[in-house]
């Protein structure tokens, strides 16, 4: 057997590194030796010194290789290691020139004065004050990573999980895994039970151990609200649960009743069978019950004028006549404490909002619109005129350091001063939000619902819409004539068939709506790019390829999902050039130029108006901007979104932003395009659906142009499956009113 041994050495250069779990194949150099070291390094770079344990081995391609077991890293002992150091990127925001700076100024007392004065570094020409505190506290958070990291290799936790770890807990994340490994499931962004167990098995932790089962169930049900549901059948939990952590159903039954009494979950008998709820979503749905019931039955502040003739001046003014059905959901709307209005694209929901709005100014009622992303919000203001936020904005959100959370300024303490509360897009609205808002508007406010029931529902959990729509006790008008002007446009007119189940029209003459036959992925993922850099910007000449097309697709792993997609636009529209930096992340690799998306909630997220000086926080899941700056000695990428909002992301942040050349149907929600390109092949029929394509249609104003196979388009038409959400508010409204 090989003994073990310690080395010592610098760095001379790295062959290769797995940016993900840091594995590393270095040269290292000292006095006597030079040798090829492999091992987990994650941090090692070129210059750096270490100590490093391990034994070694012979490869049969590459020889002779020091396999390391264990590193710390040694600091220099010279001014040359020391410069050495400071130069190979180990401290964010310097690079050589303010390295070799830095240590002719203080020599060996580099370090001290790093952790110890950092404010002496602006002794050092082209040093601020702001920049001196800069380093100082990225070198003390370069130290405590450091050791966070070394500790938690022995548990395989890779580089990047361990980077994620320091920045939920600091220095406490030792004790906490080394406590229970299970609480990084609840707490960090990316560990999954899965991540948590396997650690938890290495440190021994039995397979019955409770908190081992209860997180497991909080997995599952977790994993059910992704999906969108509000609750699991118990049934169903117990034998998901069970299999996910191979241990019975009886064993995961017994911990419900210990975590139901802790509070972490609600056991209900919901329309004669027992589901299992997480408590916010229990809670969620129950509030919104019964303010909903609340804001229904509550008297209104009188319209003093007779609503028809504020109808017929209201049409006056706008130089339209409302057709029956409209005027009748104007009324209601106006005479009810909730209602809803819905309907397919061109079915004049805006128009209803000014007429609205039109008679409420008439009538002297405040009223707010908002929606429930930025994007909707915007296309409201622009095609209505009258100034609509998001729900968050309206809610007045913010981010609570002592919670480490989101909060809503806007509460049932504090509650919206509005009588009249439009919101439109109310398809995307899910339970928690939900909540948010009901928790704010008080009963006498007119609350009016306006959305498209047959998109695809909320990304997040529940069927807000659909379940106020199907209990039948909340005023629902549907609106369903399609008016002359939105009849000249194929894609209103085909998507209001796909929503009926017949095949669309495609390849009218002078019209918005395309199709293209393809019979290979290949042949279809070529013509997707032909189309973008070539076809249709030399036929809609004032369109920007970047900014005014957007691929959609079911899907996110394949020739034809959006992460391969967004690999091949990025390639041809905005390929590699020595003038553009780029920041390498994992798989990903971003340029600037690049089209890009954040893809979670981030209410902590600084923003910057440089046009006028504003500032705020909270950047979107779906809020898609362009890379303007990549700064390699800060590791910092600037990113432009709507509105002009400037955000600096530190790279360990690049987990929240993705490529955007391609989106996915789900994400592109509340969002429209000038145009919208989407492939048609095989996709699992569980998103092919009818319910998807209508989306991914709708989302198009100016053409959409399908490119595949035919027979696939119509399967996917003929596909009305909805995929059933468990959620209990239709059910609670039933019983309730
Ligand atoms: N009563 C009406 N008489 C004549 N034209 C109408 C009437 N109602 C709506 N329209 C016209 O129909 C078109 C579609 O209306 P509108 O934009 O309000 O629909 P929408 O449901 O909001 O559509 P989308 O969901 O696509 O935004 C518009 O050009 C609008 O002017």
């Amino acid at each position: 057997m090989a003994c073990t041994e310690v080395k010592n050495g610098i760095i001379e250069d790295i062959i290769f590194r797995n940016k993900e779990n840091g594995y590393t194949i270095a040269v290292f150099e000292n006095e006597e030796e030079q040798f090829t070291a492999v091992g987990y390094l994650p941090f090692a770079d070129a210059g750096r010194s270490y100590e490093l344990t391990g034994t070694w081995k012979t490869h049969p391609v590459y020889g002779e290789q020091f396999d390391v077991s264990e590193a710390k890293e040694q600091l220099p002992v010279s001014t040359k290691g020391m410069e050495n150091f400071l130069a190979s990127g180990a401290v964010k925001g310097i690079g050589k020139k303010t390295a070799a700076l830095i240590v002719k100024k203080f020599g060996m007392d580099t370090l001290r004065i790093m952790e110890e004065e950092p404010d002496r570094l602006s002794e050092v020409e082209g040093i601020g004050l702001k920049k001196a505190a800069a380093i100082g506290e990225a070198f003390k958070e370069k130290r405590a990573v450091a050791e966070v990291t070394l500790f938690l290799q022995k548990f395989d936790i890779s580089a990047g999980c361990a980077i994620r770890l320091y920045k939920e807990y600091g220095e406490a994340a030792v004790d906490i895994v080394s406590q229970n490994p299970y609480q990084l499931v609840n707490d960090v962004y990316g560990i999954g039970f899965k991540k948590a167990d396997a650690i938890a098995e290495k440190m021994g932790i039995d397979r019955n151990d409770e908190y081992r089962i209860q997180s497991g169930v909080r997995f599952t049900l977790n994993y059910y609200v992704g999906e969108g549901h509000t609750y699991v059948p118990q049934k169903l939990l117990c034998e998901r649960a069970g299999q996910l952590m191979e241990v019975s159903t009886e064993t995961v039954y017994e911990n419900l009743v210990g975590m139901a009494f802790e509070g972490d979950i609600q056991i209900e008998n919901l329309e004669g069978q027992n589901v299992v709820f997480l408590m916010p979503y229990f809670m969620a749905e129950q509030n919104v019950c019964k303010r909903l019931a609340a804001v229904n039955s509550a008297s209104l502040k009188a319209i003093h004028a007779d609503l028809d003739t504020l109808i017929r001046i209201t049409e006056n003014e706008k130089g339209l006549e409302l057709s029956e059905n409209q005027k009748f959901a104007v009324k209601s709307s106006l005479e009810n404490g909730v209602s809803v209005i819905t309907g397919g694209p061109g079915t004049g929901k805006t128009t209803i909002i000014n007429a609205i709005m039109n008679i409420l100014e008439h009538s002297g009622l405040k009223t707010a619109i908002a929606a429930p992303t930025g994007r909707a919000a915007k296309r409201i203001t622009e095609t209505s005129g009258y100034y609509a936020s998001t729900i968050h904005r309206l809610l007045e959100y913010y981010y609570s350091e002592s919670e480490d959370t989101m909060r809503f300024g806007k509460t049932q303490e504090n509650p919206l001063d509005y009588e009249v509360v439009i919101v439109d897009e109310a398809s995307m609205i899910d339970i928690l939000l939900m909540n948010g808002l009901m928790n704010a508007v008080v009963p006498g406010t007119r609350l009016i619902f306006v959305g498209d029931s047959d998109q695809l529902p909320s990304v997040g959990a529940g069927n807000v819409l659909r379940d106020m729509i199907d209990s039948e006790v909340i005023y629902s008008v549907k609106l369903t004539e399609i008016f002359r002007q939105a009849k000249e446009s194929l894609i209103v007119v085909n998507a209001h068939k796909i929503n009926k189940g017949e095949y669309p029209e495609c390849n009218g003459k002078d019209k918005d709506f395309f199709f293209l036959r393809k019979s290979g992925e290949k042949d279809m993922l070529d013509t997707i790019k032909d189309l973008c850099c070539r076809r249709l910007p030399s036929y809609f000449t004032d369109c920007d390829a970047m900014k005014d097309m957007q691929i959609l697709t079911p899907v996110r792993k394949g020739l034809l999902g959006s992460i391969n997609l967004n690999k091949e636009l990025q390639a041809v529209l905005n390929p590699p050039n020595p003038e553009l930096a780029e920041q390498k992340y994992g798989e990903k690799v971003f340029r600037v130029q690049d089209k890009v998306m954040q893809i979670k909630n981030n209410y902590q997220m600084a923003w910057k108006r440089l046009d006028d000086f504003t500032e705020g926080q909270g950047i979107f899941n779906g809020d898609v901007g362009f890379i303007s700056h990549i700064d390699k000695e800060f590791n910092e990428i600037v990113v432009v979104f709507d509105d002009n909002k400037y955000v600096t992301y530190d790279v360990t942040q690049l987990d929240e932003l993705e490529l955007a050349y391609a989106v996915t149907v789900h994400k592109s929600q509340g969002s429209e395009f000038p145009i919208v390109i989407m492939p048609i092949s095989w996709f699992p029929p569980v998103l092919a659906t009818r319910n998807l394509l209508y989306t991914a249609v709708t989302r198009g104003k100016q053409a959409v142009v399908l490119v595949g196979s035919v027979n696939k388009m119509y399967a996917m038409v003929e596909n009305n499956r909805i995929t059933d959400r468990y959620t209990g508010l239709k059910a609670r409204l039933k019983s309730l009113l």
